[in-house]
């Protein structure tokens, strides 16, 4: 899509019906290795379908984020994909020159992390950032990209968004700064979206907050979206697929409520027994019912 001024605002053309499930991402039997040449994923596969919301979930250190980084082409240094295809939008990703994969941060892949606060310039005002974002990924001019953060502000549901512009990183709370830093993430039209343990951070109600806007940049932009957390509930909230992580591998994957209600690995129902005090019940309940 061109960089027209709307397109924050516009509709993304359907896909159609049909075509609506066809996976914009599979991931076939993707392997990664740390420096010392541990293997840290062995073999993981992922289909996520255009327009759908696939939750990444399991436990501190299963690989998740080193799987989005591979996605992404962004892994730590030293850490790298020993094997396995990673299909974007039908293009191979692995076999891609670093350049290429670069121009596909933000225009085709983008990501939001926790702790927004890091990934932002202390020293320069909010809308400096996205509007400098808005120049160098969608090639706007001065005037037109600082227009165009001011919308983009209003769309992630800041208030006053003229005046969040000139505000620095340490003016906002953190459930701001996650909306700037989706607005920068998704101000180059991506179609697919990460949000790793983006959430994390925020009080429940902010938290929730997000999630919703997510949600609707999903309905409304057809975006797909990944979500990684560690918190079923989350993923029970925004996702249509499960894919529950452990050790390095995904053991077992489905429809959100097939899994939260009915799961089929123990490593699986363990999450789920020690996330019921967390409210997943009441969750569980809320998908149970048509709303
Ligand atoms: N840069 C790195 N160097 C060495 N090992 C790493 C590196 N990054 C991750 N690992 C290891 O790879 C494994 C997978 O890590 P990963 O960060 O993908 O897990 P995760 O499921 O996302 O966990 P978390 O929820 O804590 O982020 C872990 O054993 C981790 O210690």
């Amino acid at each position: 899509m061109s960089a027209s001024p709307d397109f924050a605002t516009a509709v993304r053309p359907s896909a159609g019906d049909g075509a609506g499930r066809e996976p914009l991402l599979s991931v076939r039997g993707l392997r990664v290795s740390v420096a010392d040449g541990t293997e840290v994923v062995h073999g993981v596969d992922l289909g996520v379908p255009r327009g759908s919301a696939a939750g990444l979930v399991g436990e501190s250190g299963s690989g998740k984020t080193l799987t989005c980084r591979a996605v992404l082409g962004l892994l730590p240094a030293g850490v790298q994909v020993t094997g396995g295809q990673i299909a974007f939008d039908g293009a191979e990703l692995t076999a891609l020159p670093d350049a290429e994969r670069a121009r596909l941060r933000g225009t085709g892949i983008a990501a939001v992390f926790q702790d927004p606060a890091s990934y932002l310039n202390p020293s320069i005002t909010v809308g400096e950032q996205l509007a400098e974002v808005l120049r160098v990924k969608v090639g706007l001019g001065r005037r037109a990209a600082r227009e165009r953060a001011v919308e983009l502000l209003h769309a992630m549901g800041l208030r006053r968004p003229e005046h969040v512009y000139t505000q620095y990183p340490f003016e906002l709370s953190g459930g701001m700064l996650q909306r700037v830093l989706l607005a920068m993430a998704i101000s180059a039209d991506p179609e697919l979206l990460i949000a790793d343990e983006a959430t994390t951070a925020l009080d429940v109600t902010v938290q929730a907050e997000v999630l919703e806007l997510l949600s609707e940049l999903r309905r409304d932009r057809g975006l797909t979206l990944i979500v990684v957390s560690h918190d079923l509930a989350v993923v029970a909230q925004t996702c249509d697929t499960v894919h529950v992580f452990r050790d390095g591998a995904v053991v077992e994957s489905g429809p959100t409520r097939r899994v939260l209600r009915a799961p089929r690995h123990p490593y699986t129902r363990q999450l789920i027994d020690a996330h019921e005090r967390f409210g997943i019940d009441r969750v569980r309940e809320q998908r149970r019912s048509p709303r």
